[in-house]
């Protein structure tokens, strides 16, 4: 340490450490980013954390996650985490790839695909998977959370691998969301033992009590299957002529790539945009039922500028501007992914405000911070579109750091950009949506509990959803007769 650091720089500040175990105790396992925006009133905008050897920087503001993660290269590897990376085997998805070769040419292949032109160019399938959703919703309103989640995987299994989800029982997603709920609690700093003792990987599965081992094993097995199954499906459609576009059926035409490339390119869409867009979708439905004066005001403006009977399309996007500043703080309020993903540093170590941050720690950027930041927001807690209404005075975009940071941004941010665009305005151009009611039609409380894991959205909860009109309910059975 002496030579990567020669002035002797402290480490930022943080809670003491305990004797051996460090911070080990400090760290929560249930939504850790409240507790760590609460430490930036006592240690500030950038804090350090030790935990059995490893060091843990939070990125408490805008100002310090941008010019770290946002500016310095050496910030944009992962951290290597035994379970998830080297025994699940998921350091072959775009999203935990350690910063190399690999990832580098990742996210090459997939840009051409992702790109803002791509996905406006390509949206007729997303619009009348959008519209089918809406009849469902009027079919069965008291379904709408589990109809959002299947309309999410559907959108993306669509688009990557030209495949028609016909409920929540197909393969494409069941495999998916398999693989991906063995690993999803287990992402942050402390979550599993193996990657305090690293040398536990070593022990044979059949040795008692190694029942994690066994555990992975078939974990494993769910990850391969994930990629695998559907790359091959659309290998054997293509062969007989049955394939329909998409991005796998694309990437293998294109006769440059590998194909173990083009699985795990594939595959990291559906494991990184699923749960994440749904989660957006379903606090969308929140924040309607809970905010009418705003539904109102966006249905106003939907009802001004598009014609009636019709719904809009992704070129009517720049003459909805209360729509874009309800979409800007629908990301801002809940933050789907409050601490974007874990980053690491690579090198030597590096030095920021007078403070020394040692290689090889875990950075993670709180996104929740930012997004209530006073500095940032006035009355950050209240849900409020015109905060960005006039250009002038217009507060912090968000989708500046929702998206993460830096060369590991979101690959996907276009595509849940068009698919959140064309779900709000598609619902509340035909619904409106309210609190709950009891059977006296007295309105509930809504105040229903977020997840606490890698991502923060509302847990389901009761709503109501209605038409809005006779014509609304023609013009969303419009949509059953023509797809
Ligand atoms: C509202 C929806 C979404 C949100 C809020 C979101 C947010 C994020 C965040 C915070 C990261 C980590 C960035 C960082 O480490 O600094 C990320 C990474 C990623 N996202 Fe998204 N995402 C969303 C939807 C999607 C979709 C729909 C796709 C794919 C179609 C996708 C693909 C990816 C990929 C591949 C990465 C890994 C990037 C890398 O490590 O190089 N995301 N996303």
């Amino acid at each position: 340490e002496r030579t990567s650091n020669p002035r002797g720089l402290p480490y930022p500040p943080g809670p003491q450490p305990e004797l051996i175990i460090g911070n080990a105790r400090h760290i929560p396992s249930r939504s850790s980013w409240l507790q760590y925006t609460e430490w930036k009133k006592s240690y500030g905008d950038i804090v350090h954390l030790e935990a059995m050897g490893d060091h843990i920087i939070i990125l408490n503001s805008y100002r310090t996650a941008h010019d770290l993660v946002g500016l310095r290269a050496a910030y944009a590897d992962r951290p290597v985490s035994q379970m998830i990376s080297i025994l699940m085997g998921w350091d072959r998805v775009v999203s935990s790839a350690p910063h190399g070769e690999k990832w580098k040419r990742y996210r090459k292949i997939l840009h051409p695909y992702l790109h803002r032109e791509t996905i406006s160019r390509n949206t007729e399938n997303m619009m009348k998977d959008t519209h089918r959703l809406l009849s469902s919703l009027m079919d069965s309103p008291d379904q709408w959370d589990r109809l959002l989640r299947l309309h999410t995987g559907r959108l993306i299994i669509m688009y990557t691998y030209g495949h028609k989800v016909e409920s929540a029982q197909d393969e494409y997603i069941t495999v998916a969301e398999e693989a991906i709920n063995s690993t999803s609690t287990l992402v942050f700093p402390g979550a599993v033992l193996v990657d305090i003792f690293p040398m536990m990987r070593f022990i044979p599965s059949w040795f008692p009590g190694a029942t994690w081992k066994r555990n992975v094993k078939k974990w494993r097995k769910m990850v391969d299957g994930m990629v695998e199954r559907p790359f091959q499906r659309v290998k054997a459609e293509l062969a007989a002529g049955t394939a329909l576009p998409s991005v796998t059926s694309a990437m293998i035409q294109d006769d440059g790539y590998d194909p173990e490339d083009i699985t795990w390119c594939a595959g990291s869409l559906f494991a990184a945009g699923a749960d994440t867009t749904y989660g957006s979708f379903i606090t969308f439905i929140l924040v309607m039922a809970k905010n009418l004066d705003v539904q109102k005001k966006a249905q106003a403006e939907l009802d001004r500028m598009i014609k009636p009977g019709t719904l809009p399309t992704w070129e009517d996007r720049d003459r909805l501007p209360y729509v874009e500043c309800l979409m800007k703080e629908l990301l801002r309020w809940c933050p789907v992914a409050p601490l974007a993903l874990p980053h690491a540093l690579s090198g030597k170590g590096d030095f920021y405000d007078g403070y020394y941050i040692p290689r090889d720690s875990v950075i993670l950027a709180n996104v929740w911070a930012i997004s209530q930041d006073r500095a940032n927001y006035e009355d950050p807690a209240r849900f409020y579109p015109e905060r960005f209404e006039n250009p002038e005075t217009a507060e912090l975009d968000p989708r500046s750091y929702v998206f993460g940071f830096g060369r590991r941004t979101c690959a996907g941010q276009n595509f849940a950009d068009a698919s959140l665009f064309l779900l709000i305005t598609y619902i509340l151009s035909t619904f409106d949506i309210g609190p709950p009611r009891d059977e006296d039609g007295r309105e509930l409380a809504l105040d229903p509990p977020f997840t606490s894991g890698v991502l923060c959205h509302p847990e389901p909860f009761k709503c109501t959803i209605r038409p809005r009109s006779e014509a609304a309910v023609s013009l969303i059975k419009a949509g059953v007769d023509a797809h």
